[in-house]
C-alpha cells in the first residue's frame, strides 16, 4: 500500500520529474514508478532503520539558515545555533551514523556578525561532520577536467550522502539526480537538505534505488558520474550500458573506480575479499579499463587522474569508528591490502557518448 503522505522533499521531486517529462517523455516512465521507489524505503519490511533514520530527520531543529555554501570543501550550512539546537542536533545526526561522505558543517556565523559582535555569546560552536573520507579531495581532483556544469542535467549514480552532488549544484547545474540504494545514505542526505533548504532552488534530489531499477533508455542527462560503483558490480559491461542509456547523445560520462598497475589486458578479479570487502569484482588496469568504455560505445576517452588512496583521505573518525582504510593495509607494507593484492588506486575517466 502506498503512503498517503508526501514530503516537501517529495514534492519537489514529482514537480521536478514532470517538467522533464514536458521536453523528454521517457521521464513519465520515471515518474509512473517514483511512488514505489518512495514508498520501498520506507517499509520496515525492506530496511528495518528505516522509521528509526526516518523519525530522526523529521526531529531535526528549524534553524535560521543565513547562507549555504555548496562550493566550499566543508560544505557548509551558516546558521544561527544555541546550545540546546546543537545538541539535539549532534545527537540526532550521530542516529544517522556511520557517516561516510562528506565532511558538512552546520552552524557557525557570517563574518560580519562576528566582527560587529552580534550574537557572539548565544551562538554554539558549528557541528563539523567529519566523514570517514574527505570526499572533497576527489571533488578537487575530478571538477577541473569536468566540462562545464552549468545549466546542465546531472545523474550522480552511488551518490552515497549526497556530497558530491551538492558541489555539481554548486557548480550551477540546472538539476541534479542522486541516486543510491542505500536507506542510511538516502537519510543522511534529507538530514542536510533539511539545513539547505531553499538554497539550491530545490533542484538537488535523491531517489533511493540502483542504477539497474532506472528505466534503461532514458536519455534524460547531459552529464552522469558513476564514482566508486563500477568495482561493486559484477557486470562491468552492463553498469557502463546502463550508464550510456541515461545520458543523451554527445552527453559526458564521469567514471571513477578503482585500478591496477598493467596493459590493456590487466584485469583483477579479486578471490575472495579486497580491503576487506566482500563486494568487489573487477579491477582493470587504465589501459584496459580505456578498452572496456570503447568496446561499450563510448568516443573521445581520457583518463584524467589517478591517485593511490591515502590513510588521511579515508580514515575512522568520530562520526565513523568502525574500521577504515588504515586496517585494511597489509601493517608491514602500505603498498598492499591486507589480501595481499594492490592497495586503493582509483582512476578518473571521461567520455562521450
Ligand atoms: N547498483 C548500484 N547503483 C547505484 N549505487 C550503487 C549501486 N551499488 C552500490 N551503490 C552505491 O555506490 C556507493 C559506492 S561508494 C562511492 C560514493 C561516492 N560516489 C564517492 O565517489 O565517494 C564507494 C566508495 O567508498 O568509494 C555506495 O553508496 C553504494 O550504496
Amino acid at each position: 500500500m502506498l503512503n498517503d503522505t508526501i514530503t516537501h522533499a517529495e514534492r519537489e521531486l514529482y514537480l521536478t520529474l514532470f517538467e522533464l517529462a514536458q521536453q523528454q517523455p521517457s521521464a513519465y516512465e520515471w515518474l509512473t514508478r517514483l511512488p514505489t521507489w518512495l514508498n520501498d524505503i520506507k517499509d520496515k519490511a525492506n530496511y528495518a532503520h528505516a522509521p528509526a533514520y526516518q523519525a530522526s530527520v523529521a526531529r531535526l531543529p528549524t534553524l535560521t539558515v543565513n547562507n549555504v555554501d555548496l562550493n566550499s570543501d566543508v560544505l557548509t550550512i551558516e546558521a544561527n545555533l544555541s546550545e540546546s539546537q546543537r545538541k539535539q542536533t549532534m545527537a540526532l545526526l550521530k542516529q544517522l551514523m556511520p557517516w561516510r561522505k562528506g565532511p558538512f558543517q552546520i552552524g557557525g556565523q557570517l563574518e560580519h556578525q562576528i566582527d560587529s559582535g552580534q550574537n557572539e555569546d548565544q551562538q554554539a560552536a558549528p557541528i563539523l561532520i567529519d566523514t570517514e573520507w574527505h570526499s572533497d579531495w576527489k571533488w578537487q581532483r575530478v571538477a577541473p577536467h569536468l566540462g562545464n556544469l552549468k545549466g546542465r542535467r546531472v545523474l550522480d549514480v552511488g551518490g552515497g550522502s549526497g556530497y558530491h552532488g551538492w558541489r555539481m549544484a554548486g557548480a550551477g547545474t540546472d538539476t541534479v539526480i542522486i541516486i543510491d540504494p542505500s536507506c542510511l545514505f538516502y537519510h543522511q542526505f534529507m538530514a542536510i537538505r533539511h539545513f539547505v533548504g531553499a538554497a539550491d532552488s530545490y533542484k538537488t534530489h535523491y531517489i533511493p534505488v540502483p542504477l539497474e531499477a532506472l528505466p534503461e533508455h532514458s536519455q534524460l542527462f547531459d552529464t552522469v558520474f558513476s564514482m566508486g560503483v563500477l568495482y561493486h558490480r559484477q557486470s562491468p559491461f552492463e553498469h557502463l550500458q546502463q550508464l550510456k542509456g541515461q545520458l543523451v547523445k554527445g552527453g559526458e560520462l564521469v567514471l571513477e573506480t578503482l585500478v591496477i598497475e598493467g596493459d590493456a589486458n590487466t584485469v583483477l578479479v579479486p578471490h575472495d575479499r579486497y580491503a576487506q570487502m566482500n563486494n568487489v569484482y573487477f579491477l582493470p588496469s587504465v589501459a584496459a579499463l580505456i578498452g572496456w568504455l570503447e568496446k561499450a560505445g563510448f568516443s573521445e576517452v581520457r583518463c584524467v587522474d589517478v591517485a593511490t588512496t591515502s590513510i588521511d583521505e579515508q580514515r575512522k573518525t568520530e562520526w565513523m569508528t568502525y574500521h577504515s582504510l588504515a586496517d585494511f593495509l597489509d601493517p608491514n607494507d602500505c603498498s598492499k591490502t591486507l589480501e595481499g593484492y594492490p592497495a586503493p588506486m582509483r582512476a578518473t575517466l571521461i567520455a562521450k557518448k
